[in-house]
């Protein structure tokens, strides 16, 4: 097995009295995206600035390995293999977007000739080099966003940290975003990515982690995660008040919303559970107007396993229409 990109045990931190990270665990295999999900303060920007050297970590921590190197013993080296981008960006809006990718060459001693050559494959790389010559203050979310991205790569960085990288983006540039990321990763880098968007942790990451009350709640894939928590349905609507009426005393087990002529009744959502409920169906005679399969998502998982709101999210289809 390969040594892993981010390896840390019993990661704590405090500020005062509150405790902010009580001894967690993480560990990111090379080449794959890690996503850190929490509700607002769980302290997902606390750990990445804990992992990315920037803040030291609690009394009692155990190790923490970053790219090959040991965060205590040798920051530097740690500091030399990452890029972190994100909440605090290191664009600077007067200069132009070429300038500030100089100005990271420079801070990374490359040459004048090959800090003009990364800067000017890296600025097309990120659809920037028509936007190189005007100042950075002038650019949209998105653009800075990608400029942001492309000062982090002129290091050449192994493992990159994204702290809510898409946080305030239209939908376009969101999924702009997350093609940059995607060829990052197939580059051969490693990705520890907080986000607020679920929907942005299931398209992307390899492993999810959710963190709650200052440990991590669950840990797995997305569909690991989502297999853990009930709540899969199908829901029946009908038009006529009789018929739902009807539907609504013979069947067993069902949730009524009066209202909207619905009943819902549980279901994992496999083909096998999914017969058994038409089969019911069929001998009850009974026939729906709209049926839909409702399978736990992300944001199931994020409320059971949190206790709060679902965070914004950006127009999400929780139902399959069939
Ligand atoms: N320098 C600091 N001094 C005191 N408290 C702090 C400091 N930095 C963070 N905190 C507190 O630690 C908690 C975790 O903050 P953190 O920014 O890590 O959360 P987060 O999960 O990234 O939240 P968000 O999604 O809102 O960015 C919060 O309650 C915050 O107020």
């Amino acid at each position: 097995m390969t040594t892993p990109a981010i390896a840390a045990n019993g990661l704590r931190k405090s500020y005062g009295d509150k405790v902010v990270l009580d001894g967690i665990d993480l560990t990111v295999p090379e080449g794959t995206i890690f996503s850190l999900l929490g509700p607002n303060g769980a302290g997902k920007t606390t750990a990445v600035k804990i992992l990315s050297t920037l803040v030291p970590p609690g009394p009692g921590s155990g190790g923490i390995r970053v790219g090959g190197h040991d965060l205590a013993a040798d920051p530097q080296a740690v500091r030399a293999a990452i890029g972190v981008t994100g909440q605090f960006s290191a664009v600077d809006g007067l200069i132009t977007g070429e300038e500030n990718m100089l100005l990271m060459a420079d801070l990374h001693h490359l040459t004048r000739k090959e800090g003009r050559r990364v800067a000017a494959h890296l600025l097309e790389r990120f659809d920037l080099t028509e936007a190189a010559g005007k100042p950075a203050s002038t650019y949209s979310g998105g653009m800075k966003r990608r400029l942001d991205i492309a000062m982090t790569l002129v290091g050449a960085p192994r493992v990159i940290f994204l702290d809510e990288p898409t946080t305030g983006l239209d939908p376009r540039s969101r999924h702009n975003m997350w093609q940059i990321i995607r060829e990052l990763v197939s580059d051969g880098v490693t990705v520890f990515l907080t986000t607020q968007y679920l929907e942005e942790a299931d398209e992307l990451a390899d492993r999810i982690a959710v963190l709650n009350d200052g440990r991590i709640a669950a840990e797995g894939t997305a569909d690991q995660l989502k297999r853990q928590i009930p709540g899969g349905h199908v829901r029946l609507r009908f038009t006529d008040p009789a018929a739902y009426r009807s539907a609504a005393s013979s069947l067993r087990e069902v949730t009524r919303d009066d209202e909207a002529l619905a009943l819902q009744l549980p279901s994992g959502g496999t083909q096998r559970e999914l017969r058994a409920v038409l089969d019911q169906l069929d001998s009850a005679g009974i026939e729906a107007d709209e049926l839909t399969v409702h399978t736990p998502d992300l944001d199931d998982v994020f409320f059971a396993l949190t206790g709060t709101d679902v965070p914004t999210q950006p127009n999400q289809s929780k139902e399959t229409a069939r």
